[in-house]
């Protein structure tokens, strides 16, 4: 484990996050205990779970079962409460069942999935145009009132939100009583979302990069990143990764892979010649990987320059 690695942020709580933590999106029942085990041995103390990727009891169970023991107070552990629970007398609800799975008194970290809320059916549920029904009258600020009641049932120690552009943030942060810590978001060199990062680092809100490999595709076949990687005699993943921390974000990668689990622990100092390399990525090229429109059934970002008013 790199020195880079065993970096933290200090979020506006006053509590640190750990630069690398363990995606766990689609790390299927039966893999990830063994990736979660394999990613404490290996030093990760920094778990990015949520409800809607249904692997949370064997999350829980990896948690349980690891010896030694980590003392509770040296993990930190994020999830987030789903789009068809974030009506406010759903959250509470959300959360303790989140807790139970995990098998934990409380979360570092609880974030709003997405800023929409949609019918407990979920994205089966269809209205007479075919779009995801969504949950009448529920705004995003409605459901951040719920999550600042977390506070004080001692069951979170921090709040945040997830998929926030700045106009979601803007209107967030025009009602809230408390001020997100952390705001969740795609970043990677293919997008690298440079204006939210400086409106989050201006606003006091810490953002954690998902998908920080770019899904593990293309970008990890540029010839920029091989460059880097290679100049740091590294691999392409542990360029991008180190990149991303180095722009002042946490980053958490997924991976089942117990060699790619170690590996991404290997981030390293990058020179401002490999910063400015890796800043080209996305030059004309721009693109967003997790799409949401595909399962929400509408937009929830807004090319526009407006948040629409019932979101
Ligand atoms: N808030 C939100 O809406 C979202 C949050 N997230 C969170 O972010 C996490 C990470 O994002 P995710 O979308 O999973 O994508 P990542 O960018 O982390 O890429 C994961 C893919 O990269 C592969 N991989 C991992 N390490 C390496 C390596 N060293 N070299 C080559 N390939 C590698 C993995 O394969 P393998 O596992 O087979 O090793 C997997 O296919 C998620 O798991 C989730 O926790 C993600 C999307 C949305
Ligand atoms: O966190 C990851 C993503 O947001 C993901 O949870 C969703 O896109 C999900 O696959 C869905 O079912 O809608």
């Amino acid at each position: 484990m790199s020195s880079l690695a065993r970096h933290s942020f200090k979020l506006n709580t006053g509590a640190y996050i750990p630069a690398v933590g363990l995606g766990t999106w689609e790390s299927k029942p039966g893999q990830v205990k063994t990736a979660v085990h394999t990613a404490l041995r290996a030093g990760y103390r920094h778990l990015d779970c949520a409800a809607v990727y249904k692997n949370e009891v064997e999350v829980g169970e990896a948690l349980a079962s690891y010896t030694p023991a980590v003392l509770r107070e040296d993990l930190f552990i994020t999830s987030k409460v789903w789009a068809t629970h974030t009506a406010p007398a759903r959250v509470l609800p959300a959360l303790e069942r989140t807790l139970k799975d995990l098998q934990q008194d409380y979360l570092d970290l609880y974030l709003i999935h997405w800023p929409v809320a949609i019918t407990e059916a979920g994205s089966s549920a269809r209205d007479d145009k075919g779009m995801t029904k969504r949950e009448p009258g529920v705004s995003f600020v409605d459901t951040w009132r719920a999550m600042e009641a977390l506070l004080d049932t001692g069951k979170v120690k921090a709040i945040g939100v997830s998929n926030f552009d700045i106009l979601h943030l803007k209107r967030l942060l025009a009602q809230c009583n408390v001020r997100p810590a952390v705001n969740q978001v795609e970043l990677h060199p293919l997008f690298p979302q440079s204006e939210l990062l400086q409106f989050c680092a201006k606003e006091g809100i810490h953002v954690s990069a998902y998908s920080p490999l770019g899904r593990g595709r293309e970008l990890l076949e540029d010839s920029r990143v091989h460059g880097v990687a290679q100049r740091y005699r590294n691999d392409p993943a542990q360029a991008v990764l180190s990149w991303g921390i180095q722009r002042g974000t946490s980053v958490i990668p997924k991976s089942v892979t117990p060699t790619r689990i170690e590996d991404n622990l290997r981030v390293v100092s990058l020179d401002e010649d490999a910063m400015t390399s890796l800043d080209t990525v996305s030059t004309g090229r721009a693109q967003r990987l997790v799409e949401p429109s595909s399962w929400l059934g509408f937009t929830v970002f807004h090319g526009e320059g407006h948040v629409p008013e019932d979101l």
